[in-house]
């Protein structure tokens, strides 16, 4: 096989994915899983409830993941690339824990993660480390011998992650109506996440204020604007904004929300917008409820034309994308230099995370970093 569609040294890849609840008996028990020991206060708790609740108790980033992993088999299948592809959850069944245990136990013992998080932080890339080595130390603990963990880079950048977001945007542009379509504003959105957190996400120090999270979507949010701006002809204004806070009032997030923003852009006399929700992966509840239900009718409320650009879900090209980072991450590990692709000014992240990258308050084993306590 030639080098670079080689998967060795990896035997397997895990899908690994946030979890959503399934059913209405779900939902409180799910909100416990992600809030264990987090402060969030249980008012927050309640109205999070209610916007699955809204949705029959379903959240829809379980089939979006079933869908992924459909196209990701087919592609690696298509591509001669015989590696099975497994799928857990930090939140919800399948657990990663039972996932790595299958997969352990199946004899897999060079395991390559993709986590449905593109970009830096502590929520969006140490949290799902950490989550790795809770349920490395489980196996251990179990008197099993653990198979090696490691995790693709960061993708926020990569044009299989990029290149559908435009086309998205181009899509909810055509569909607004005519005589606001050229005034439209781009609202990108992502997660708000406290401000020390984007400040410790790779040091405000060497990446300005907000650190590598603001930084990262600021890149994608300009890559996507340039690339509009060169189908359409027409320069769209365009601004980086907040959605899902959660946590005290008097802590600082990342602002401003999105619904602010539509007032914003309204008082100022914008004649549209366009939503973007460069931050996730697939049009899970966050989009659902917050972009779609909840700034939606805030726009309605305002008179507002507005239309929500599409995620990457289970696009193809986003599948030829996580084959890509694999079998890159593949030959590096066996010190072959291989093509690291990257729009943006930024470049391809890195493929360990430093010590000490993306903190949080209380130190914890993370597995999958140059600091974790497994081989
Ligand atoms: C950066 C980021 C991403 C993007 C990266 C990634 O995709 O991982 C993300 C994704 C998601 N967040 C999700 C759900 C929730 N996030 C919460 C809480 C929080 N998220 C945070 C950050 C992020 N979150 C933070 C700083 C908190 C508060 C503190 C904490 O708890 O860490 C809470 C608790 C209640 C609330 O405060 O809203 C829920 C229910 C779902 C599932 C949706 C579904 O079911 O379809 C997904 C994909
Ligand atoms: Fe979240």
């Amino acid at each position: 096989m030639s080098d670079l569609r080689d998967p060795a040294p990896y035997d397997a890849l895990l899908l690994l994915s946030f979890g959503g609840p399934e059913g209405p008996d779900d939902v409180v028990p799910f909100l416990e899983n992600v809030t264990r020991g987090r402060g969030i206060p249980k008012e927050r708790l309640k109205e999070v409830g209610q916007h699955y609740f809204l949705f029959g108790g379903v959240s829809p980033i379980n089939d979006q993941n079933r869908a992924l992993l459909e196209v990701l088999r087919k592609d690696f299948a298509e591509h001669g690339l015989d590696l099975p592809v497994h799928w857990g959850n930090r939140n919800w069944a399948p657990y990663l824990t039972d996932t790595l245990r299958e997969m352990t136990d199946a004899g897999h013992r060079r395991i390559a993660v993709l986590a449905t998080s593109a970009y830096a932080s502590y929520s969006g890339c140490r949290q799902y480390r950490e989550n790795l080595a809770d349920a490395l130390a489980t196996l251990e603990a179990e008197g099993r011998r653990l198979p090696r963990v490691d995790k693709l880079r960061h993708y926020f950048n990569h044009p299989g992650f990029v290149r559908p977001m435009i086309d998205g945007v181009l899509a909810s542009l055509a569909d607004l109506p005519e005589d606001v379509r050229a005034g439209a504003h781009l609202a990108f959105t992502t997660h708000s996440i406290p401000t020390s957190a984007a400040d410790a996400s790779g040091p405000a120090a060497e990446h300005g204020d907000g650190g590598a999270y603001v930084r990262q979507h600021l890149d994608v949010a300009r890559t996507v604007a340039e690339a509009v701006a060169h189908e359409t002809g027409v320069e769209h204004p365009w601004e980086l904004v907040y959605q899902s806070r959660s946590g005290a009032p008097h802590i600082p997030w990342l602002e401003p929300d999105i619904c602010d923003h539509l007032e914003s852009l309204h008082a100022a006399g914008a004649p549209a917008a366009v939503m973007v929700p460069i931050g996730f992966v697939s049009d899970h509840m966050e989009v659902l409820y917050d972009l779609d239900t909840e700034a939606t009718a805030k726009a309605a409320e305002l008179g507002l034309p507005v239309r929500r650009s599409a995620t990457v879900g289970a696009d193809p090209r986003f599948a030829a994308a996580v084959r890509d980072l694999l079998l890159e991450r593949a030959a590096s590990e066996r010190g072959i230099p291989a093509e690291r692709c990257a729009l943006g000014a930024l470049g391809p992240s890195h493929d360990l995370c430093p010590v000490g990258c993306c903190p949080a308050r209380a130190a914890r084993p993370a597995a999958a970093g140059a600091d974790s306590p497994y081989a």
